[in-house]
């Protein structure tokens, strides 16, 4: 916004057009040096960052509302000073006069948008005081790259329940290291902390402490099906920003963490220095990392389409397409084989990825078995797990849609695996 001091709501749209416009993903936008967020202070940082969250969760129902009312089709920018101010009110509650102003300045103050404040006015006084506009709506859809494969894995009715989950916002999941009570947080049957609202995370009782750290509670679980016992040798491969390195050390195994990417072990490093927990941490491929000796037990959380985590971050849909499939699915293969290799005779691989594909889960593990005669399919020893998460050919499947009265989880496949003697 051209000469004006942001706003978060000017934020918001900033993000929004980078995202919308440019294909860019909301993660490196908000880390990036020169992104939109940098000028602001962290709680409008936060704010812009909820705001952008709520307008990617709700585009097509804020577009369904908008479009009857725009003759031509407005640049980006405008349409998305729109669909803030419209979710805004619907999905936030904020005052109609509030949001109409505050989008009739965002377009006054933006570029080339100054000669349609008179538009914007017009389209969002039609559209601010409907009753519950959003309620008859269906929640926002996969994109069709993504809807087609998972309505043939799971059902119809099925990606309709993960779309319903996908439209609110993610609660916050803490895996806890040490005793702690927090206000108002949730105890899963699995034992992560759930907090549902906006929480500051480093505000939360126990943070400098480093008595627990954020994350997902599907994804803490595949650590849990690791079982890694005090004195273990573990190598978790992948593993940045570290929640599972910080599992397994906090296990008492003895854990070196690889990762491909050193912005993304810095994180590691920090949440290690917070947390108190020790690993040895690597920065190589894993496809030519040579250990001196080989390992107990080997954690694989291989990168993938990140299709389970759209509740997350619902950029995704808008910014893929499915086109890196393909080389994720080969690279994941050559993975497993690696990680086998540095696995001793007898040790245990957990793979993982969160994604609901099942070429990246249920295939890749069927494609595995075939290439490695001898490899077992260890069964699932986890209490609180119901039948019906098990996965096809053994591990778990795990989707969004799951604990939905609760807030859901990520979505993820995970098995463990046994080498032969
Ligand atoms: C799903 S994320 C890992 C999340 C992490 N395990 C955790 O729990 O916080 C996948 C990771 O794979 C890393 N990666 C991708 N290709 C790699 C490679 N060839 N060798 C090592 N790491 C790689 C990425 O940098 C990314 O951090």
């Amino acid at each position: 916004m051209a000469g004006e001091v942001m706003s978060a709501r000017a934020a918001a749209v900033a993000l929004l057009d980078a995202v919308l416009g440019e294909g860019a993903l909301l993660a490196q936008l908000l880390t990036a040096s020169h992104g939109p967020l940098v000028a602001l202070p962290p709680q409008e940082r936060a704010r812009a960052q909820r705001l952008a969250l709520a307008v990617l969760r709700h585009v097509e129902q804020a577009d369904r509302l908008l479009d009857p009312h725009l003759r031509k089709k407005p640049p980006l920018t405008v349409r998305n000073i729109l669909r803030l101010a419209l979710v805004e009110r619907v999905v936030d509650g904020a005052a109609a006069h509030g949001v109409v102003n505050a989008a009739v300045d965002l377009a006054r103050h933006g570029n080339r948008t100054g000669h349609l404040t008179g538009l914007v006015n017009a389209v969002l006084r039609k559209v601010v005081d409907l009753p519950a506009p959003f309620a008859a709506l269906p929640p926002q859809r996969l994109p069709l790259w993504l809807r087609k494969p998972l309505v043939g894995q799971y059902g119809r009715d099925v990606v309709s329940a993960i779309e319903a989950v996908q439209a609110r916002p993610a609660p916050l999941d803490l895996t806890v290291k040490d005793a702690v009570e927090i206000e108002g947080a949730e105890l899963l049957p699995s034992g992560s902390l759930r907090l549902s609202g906006h929480a500051q995370v480093s505000q939360l009782p126990g943070y400098d402490a480093g008595a627990w750290w954020v994350q997902d509670a599907a994804a803490a679980l595949a650590v849990r099906l690791l079982a890694p016992q005090a004195g273990e040798a573990v190598a978790d491969l992948c593993a940045a920003p570290g929640g599972k390195t910080l599992q397994l050390a906090a296990a008492g195994a003895v854990v070196t963490a690889v990762d491909i990417s050193e912005p993304r072990l810095a994180r590691l490093r920090e949440n290690l220095a917070r947390t108190r927990l020790s690993a040895t941490v690597i920065a190589a491929d894993v496809l030519h990392w040579q250990p001196d000796a080989l390992f107990d037990a080997v954690l694989l959380d291989a990168p993938c389409s990140a299709t389970g985590t759209i509740r997350r971050h619902p950029d995704l849909p808008f910014v893929k397409d499915g086109s890196e499939l393909p080389d994720l699915v080969a690279l994941q293969a050559q993975m497993i084989d690696r990680a086998l290799v540095l696995l001793r005779p007898g040790g245990r691989l957990v793979y993982c990825t969160c994604s609901l594909l099942p070429e990246e889960g249920e295939a890749q593990l069927a494609a595995a078995l075939a290439r490695h005669p001898g490899l077992v399919v260890q069964p699932v020893a986890l209490p609180f797990v119901p039948p019906e998460w098990a996965g096809a050919g053994g591990g778990l499947r795990l989707r969004p849609d799951y604990w939905a009265d609760r807030g859901g989880m990520d979505g993820f496949f995970m098995v463990c695996l046994q080498k032969p003697l």
